[in-house]
């Protein structure tokens, strides 16, 4: 028999101060549409729906001969939807459970239950050619670029990659498609055969964008895509993720826990604690007029920088420095 566990400590309550983060200029207004969730998209709009979303993980030290497996529910029933070319911001606490999230939206971890649907087409338990096709319209952007790129692989390999997974080749060849997407993010097109660790933290993380592009993907998953790097470069990439989905038309579920951040590229905002979505709406409803205790506390608290991020920020600096590359 299995046992849940539930959470322990939900994390109810952020760090509060006087600072508030509402007052960043919104760059993109959010209009509200007559569909099933809060201020989402109409029904025949809707490009990714979650139903339902639970996942449990055993509880380490709990599963012994004559023990019962105790479980641990991360995310905790829940459901979204995403509309085409919609920007979808997850928001919450370290541990609220939208990493997880992001993770069963896009297939990387398979849901103790509930289900996925992209364009109405459920993708629970895909296996095979329609999986792999799956991979190819739901890509995914991390936040340490030089942990998820491959640091022995060229960026032509890496941004050729998804491609050869999909055993589709390169419109044009390898080198010229490579280039076509450097320029496409802002990269000097020469540097094909570089390697990720000769490149600053904010070109690193266009190489994976790039990647992600590669297969022309109809969502992108940006799971604290910029978090991790400094607040000019942050802006950079922000503005590159916006016109990106301009011109090729994908939407994005966006997952931060920086709420400046998230006023500037989400349209719909969905508010997580504790494994569930407590709150969720367009944008500046969410951000004007929050209605659930937790996320006018969120909207109060100062965006902490997380001391691992910090340590990753400083061991990256200190990596370019070493190795002499412009930022
Ligand atoms: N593979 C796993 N095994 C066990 N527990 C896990 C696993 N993945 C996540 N968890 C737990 O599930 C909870 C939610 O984690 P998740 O990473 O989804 O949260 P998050 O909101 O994205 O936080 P963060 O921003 O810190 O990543 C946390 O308590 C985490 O420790």
């Amino acid at each position: 028999m299995t046992g849940s566990s539930g959470r322990t400590a939900p994390p109810t309550t952020p760090t509060t101060s006087t600072t508030s983060t509402t007052s960043t200029t919104s760059t993109n207004p959010a209009t509200p549409s007559p569909g099933a969730r809060p201020g989402g998209p109409a029904p025949g709009d809707v490009l990714l729906r979650a139903e339902h979303l639970v996942k449990e993980f055993a509880v380490a030290g709990s599963g012994g001969l004559f023990s019962r497996g105790e479980t641990f529910r991360a995310v905790d029933d829940v459901s979204l939807e995403i509309g085409h070319r919609e920007t979808l911001a997850l928001v919450g606490e370290s541990g609220s459970g939208k990493s997880t999230t992001a993770r069963l939206v896009a297939r990387l971890v398979d849901p103790t239950s509930g289900r996925v649907e992209l364009d109405g087409r459920d993708v629970t338990t895909t296996t095979g050619r329609d999986l792999h096709a799956f991979r190819g319209d739901v890509q995914m952007v991390f936040q340490d670029p030089y942990s998820s790129l491959n640091p022995r692989h060229t960026v032509e390999r890496i941004i050729t990659a998804p491609l050869v997974y999909q055993g589709r080749k390169p419109p044009g060849g390898a080198r010229a498609f490579t280039q076509q997407l450097m320029e496409r993010v802002g990269l000097d097109p020469q540097q094909w055969q570089r390697h990720p660790a000769q490149f600053s933290g904010g070109q690193a993380q266009r190489i994976g964008i790039a990647r992600a592009l590669a297969v022309s993907p109809r969502l992108v998953v940006c799971d604290e895509a910029v978090s991790a790097l400094d607040v000019s470069v942050q802006a950079q990439v922000i503005n590159l993720l916006r016109r990106l989905q301009r011109e090729e038309g994908f939407s994005y579920l966006f997952i931060a826990h920086d709420l400046a951040v998230v006023r500037q590229i989400a349209d719909r905002v969905a508010v997580m604690s504790g494994g569930r979505i407590v709150e969720e709406g367009a944008r500046d409803a969410v951000f004007e007029h929050p209605r659930h205790e937790y996320t006018k506390a969120l909207l109060a608290a100062v965006p902490r920088i997380r001391p691992e991020w910090e340590a990753a920020r400083r061991a990256n600096r200190q990596r370019h420095h070493d190795r002499s590359v412009t930022p």
